[in-house]
């Protein structure tokens, strides 16, 4: 993945996918990806994680009965942590709805904390979660989850919203945060530009935030949640992330399945991957 330029790839002006303007998406990761099952939709419970201080912080793991005589490595089920950040109403709800429920949202709420949805794919034979953290864009809803959020963060999508220049503006503002808190260089970051579907009341044209990623070492995808059309290019921003991920050194993270009514523990190892992506 680092040598196939991903730069080059994504923003062949004029390209794309279904209905976009702009920049396009490099559906290649398509040919190489399936998705396996539909989200877990942990929203209700996030929130509820979010607000009370006796529960456990949310772990993948936090099942496992270690007295369990049963106990068993199986095979490791990479988990890929992605957290979607920008301002409140830029759509950070709806892209990871579409992206792991695969539809647009009737109505949604200001996010408190954060909600968590996960969907599985498979790339190149490999089952992985991928777990999209969506962030609370409101100061007073996000306050207390700061740390949390970037905490073992393997990649980051930052969201502003094409038809409001200060949700764009305020980019800057969310790096920076981002930054502060130790978020290593080496962590993958995009730039997504949402609710390309109103056409009329564009503010940020895509010269300037393919110049403000290109700054920042970012891919650019312009798309909207809404446009079903553009369900493809949604996708395309958590897989590509998931495909150079995937090509960089294994993420040592343990996941628990339960089948059969035994608790399987896997482990962790080292996996090369040639992901063409
Ligand atoms: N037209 C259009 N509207 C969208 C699109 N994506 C989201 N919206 C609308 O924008 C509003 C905000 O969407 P959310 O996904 O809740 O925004 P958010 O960034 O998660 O907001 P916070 O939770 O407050 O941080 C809602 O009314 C959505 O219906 C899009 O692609 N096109």
């Amino acid at each position: 993945m680092t040598n196939d330029s991903p730069e080059e790839e994504t923003r062949a002006p004029g390209g794309g996918g279904g209905g976009g303007r702009g920049i396009a998406q490099r559906n290649r990761a398509d040919d190489n990806v399936t998705i396996l099952t539909s989200s877990m939709d942990f929203h209700r419970a996030s929130r509820s994680r979010a607000s009370s201080s006796n529960d456990a912080a949310p772990s993948i793991t936090s099942s496992v009965d270690l007295s369990t005589s049963s106990l068993e490595l199986s095979i490791q089920t990479r988990i890929f942590r992605i957290i979607v950040i920008g301002d409140s109403n830029v759509g950070k709800t709806c892209l990871t709805f579409r992206f792991t429920g695969g539809s647009f949202p009737d109505k949604t709420e200001a996010t408190i904390g954060v909600d968590f949805r996960e969907k599985a794919v498979e790339i190149e034979g490999e089952t992985i979660k991928v777990q999209v953290w969506d962030t609370a864009g409101q100061e007073r809803f996000r306050k207390s989850m700061v740390e949390h959020y970037y905490r073992n963060v393997h990649a980051v999508v930052f969201v502003y919203d094409v038809t409001k220049m200060a949700s764009f503006r305020n980019l800057q503002t969310w790096i920076e945060e981002c930054n502060g808190h130790r978020v290593s260089a080496s962590v993958p970051r995009v730039l997504v530009g949402n609710k390309c579907d109103l056409v009329d009341q564009i503010q940020v044209p895509s010269n300037m935030a393919l110049k403000f990623a290109d700054a920042h070492n970012m891919l650019l995808f312009e798309t909207s949640a809404k446009d079903p059309r553009e369900s493809q290019n949604v996708d395309s921003i958590f897989m590509s992330l998931a495909c150079r991920l995937k090509a960089q050194k294994s993420l040592l993270y343990r996941d628990v399945e339960r089948e059969d009514g035994r608790v399987r523990l896997t482990q962790e190892t080292e996996t090369k991957s040639n992901c063409p992506c």
